[in-house]
């Protein structure tokens, strides 16, 4: 498979490799003779804000999987605030796919958050009881969800549940939040709702996002890079470097318009399985 590095700058001005958060070199990710993505080299920096954009099985989890230390790369480097990934990395915080939860669980919102803290173990874990509990209340404090923390998850609806989400992912209090698909299957307002909380994050906590989405309109004015995967092929850049008909059409090897419209991009082709066509809503 062909694959072409980042012909985009690739690092914007802000982002130096020696103070990066994420840092991934030369690195290639396969599964079995399938490449993924090769020669990748992403330098994050603290604060930023990195929209991870690409057709659907085009290694945007997989990206995020890496990070987690759940998926090793085929080759290359791989540091994660400093480290090299492992799972249970406190100094991470993951916002999951949004998928409904079961009715029937009921475990309540601020249990849910602790889970943040102290993984699958129940008990007052590494904190003691109050510093434990003072940590789940100000991150329901931070998305503003003390009014439903008591009622039981499974009962809360899909944007209440994923403002505990982004609870729980903050509650330890990262240096690097990776979201997949966090606005997935939710209106516009729970849409704004949860990307601002994300935003706020990064701005007073100086926290790095990572930020998987097909749709990159809800969160363009929060973007300062895209990473655009594409059937191995890829490339790093600003919106405005990366969003055009000429990247795109490259990326996609086929014909693709960028309209901009009120301040929005919308991306078209003849071509199917673009992704900002593609809404996956065969997963809800
Ligand atoms: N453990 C694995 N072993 C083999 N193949 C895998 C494994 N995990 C993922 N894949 C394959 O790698 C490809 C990329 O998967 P990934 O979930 O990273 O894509 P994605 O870009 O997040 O897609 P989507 O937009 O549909 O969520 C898919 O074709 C998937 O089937």
């Amino acid at each position: 498979m062909t694959v072409e590095r980042d012909a985009a700058p690739g690092r914007s001005e802000h982002t130096r490799p020696e103070s990066s958060v994420v840092s991934l070199r030369d690195a290639t990710l396969g599964y079995g003779r399938r490449v993924l993505w090769s020669g990748l080299n992403l330098d994050v920096a603290p604060g930023e804000f990195v929209a991870v954009l690409g057709p659907n099985g085009s290694g945007k989890t997989s990206l995020l999987r890496v990070l987690l230390g759940l998926q090793p790369v085929t080759s290359g480097s791989v540091r994660v605030v400093g480290e090299s990934p492992g799972r249970g990395n406190r100094r991470i915080g993951y916002v999951p796919q949004q998928r409904a939860m079961e009715e029937s669980l009921v475990m309540r919102g601020r249990d849910l958050v602790g889970l943040g803290l102290d993984g699958h173990r129940w008990g007052i874990g590494l904190l003691g009881m109050r510093a434990r509990r003072e940590r789940v209340d100000a991150a329901l404090d931070a998305v503003d969800a003390h009014g439903f923390a008591d009622a039981p998850v499974g009962r809360l609806s899909g944007g209440e549940q994923q403002r505990l989400r982004v609870a729980q992912a903050l509650v330890s209090d990262p240096e690097v939040l990776l979201c997949d698909e966090p606005l997935l299957s939710l209106d516009l307002a729970n849409q704004q709702v949860v990307s601002s909380l994300i935003d706020r994050r990064r701005r007073t906590a100086n926290t790095a996002v990572l930020f998987v989405t097909h749709e990159i309109n809800p969160v363009l004015p929060l973007v300062d890079r895209v990473l655009y995967l594409v059937d191995g092929r890829f490339r790093i850049g600003t919106p405005d470097e990366v969003m055009t008909a000429r990247t795109l059409s490259e990326l996609y090897r086929a014909k693709i318009d960028v309209v901009r419209v009120r301040g929005q991009i919308h991306v078209v082709g003849a071509q199917a399985g673009l992704c900002e066509q593609d809404h996956h809503e065969d997963r809800n």
